[in-house]
């Protein structure tokens, strides 16, 4: 069977390509319904990659955040129209200590090969997850198990003083972070730093909110998060350093193009300890699945971090999303109807 998959094939170009589609006893064929556009999507599209990466790695389908409907399983397993989630992460070894989305053998859609634009999608079905939810919704879920892999690294590396946690960053990561993060420590005070007041008010679950250049001074925090990422990571970190306990965790979460200089005197002189977190597995996506099918609130929450949806029908749909999320505060989504 022969299959289409929209290709980026140079900064804001994308093109039609007809390829095999993979058929065999362990793929289930689905059709993606919603697609939303992750930072990590944006850097490849406009380029900013770099010239090295982008030759190393384009012609290549965008978009690791997907949700769509079975429309062949070979084995029977799941009846036609059965929603699922698709998992980017695609493991290629089984390691009992490492999780899969650190392993360096694994491979990422739309990062190390092609992404869910594409008609229909032949996924692993050990990297599908059904679920009941509205698929508007669902199409968060990578999103959020994101959030998930970096909230269950904390819990296992944080010393267990959480009386207030601070998370700089309040765009798309910061807000599923910080969700994940009211739910898993009701007690704790939750505190949210931005840039510009607007975005800030979204966050109306958070204890407080705070503008970066206006903080009282007397403020403290024992464990942060950044979900900042590119070139305000630097400032972000620096702030944590400044503000955070003695012994406190740093949850890194936001990508930089470049390396970030920070003040490791100071995270040697308050004994900081500094997690990196990237992407997601099984388990996070199912953690994510029961998460959002369990709380209504969440759900209520989610939707209102979906700044647009853009109806696929043509190519010149797809640029529009692209073009237009860089203007949208938070998500954009491509409704998948080509
Ligand atoms: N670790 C992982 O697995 C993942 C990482 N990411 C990465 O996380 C980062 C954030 O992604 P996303 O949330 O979608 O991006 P957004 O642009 O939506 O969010 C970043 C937010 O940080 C704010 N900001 C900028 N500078 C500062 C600062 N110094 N202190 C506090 N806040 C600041 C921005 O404000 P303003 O808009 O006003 O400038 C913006 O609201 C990106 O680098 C992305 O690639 C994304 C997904 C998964
Ligand atoms: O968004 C992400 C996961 O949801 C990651 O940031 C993304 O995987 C980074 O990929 P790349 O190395 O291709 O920028
Ligand atoms: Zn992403």
């Amino acid at each position: 069977m022969i299959n289409t998959v929209y290709r980026l094939i140079a900064p804001r170009q994308i093109r039609s390509d007809f390829v095999d589609l993979t058929i065999d006893d362990e793929r289930v064929i689905i059709r993606p319904t919603y697609l939303s556009i992750c930072a990590a999507d944006q850097r490849y599209y406009t380029g900013s990659r770099g010239r090295v990466v982008m030759k190393q790695k384009l012609p290549m389908a965008l978009i690791h955040e997907g949700v769509g409907e079975v429309v062949y399983d070979p084995k029977g397993e799941y009846e036609v129209g059965t929603k699922v989630v698709m998992i980017p992460n695609t493991p290629m070894e089984k390691d009992d200590v490492i999780k899969a989305n650190y392993l360096r053998s694994s491979r990422f859609r739309a990062s190390g090969f092609d992404g869910f634009m594409q008609n229909v999608v032949s996924m692993r079905r050990d990297l599908i997850i059904p679920f009941t939810l509205d698929p508007e919704i669902a199409v968060l879920l990578e999103l959020t198990s994101v959030g998930m892999n970096a909230v269950e690294t904390f819990k296992k590396h944080a010393h267990e003083r959480k009386h207030a946690i601070g998370v700089w960053g309040n765009g798309n990561v910061g807000f599923v972070t910080s969700l994940i993060l009211r739910k898993a420590f009701p007690d704790a005070k939750l505190y949210v730093f931005g840039v510009q007041e607007r975005k800030n008010r979204y966050f109306s679950f958070a204890d407080e909110t705070f503008l970066i250049n206006d903080i009282p001074e007397d403020l403290k925090l024992d464990h942060a998060f950044e979900c900042v990422g590119g070139r305000g990571s630097e400032a972000a970190i620096n702030q944590i350093i400044d503000l955070i306990n003695p012994q406190g965790t740093i949850n890194l979460m936001g990508v930089s193009e470049n390396p970030v200089a920070i003040n490791t005197r100071m995270v040697l002189e308050k004994g900081l300890t500094l997690l990196g977190n990237s992407r997601s597995n099984y388990d996070d996506f199912k953690k994510s699945v029961d998460f959002m099918e369990e709380y209504d609130d969440v759900r209520d929450y989610l939707s209102t971090i979906i700044s647009e949806i853009v109806d696929i029908k043509t190519t010149k749909d797809m640029i529009k999303a692209f073009e237009n999320d860089s203007n949208n505060d938070f998500k954009t989504v491509m409704k998948w109807d080509i």
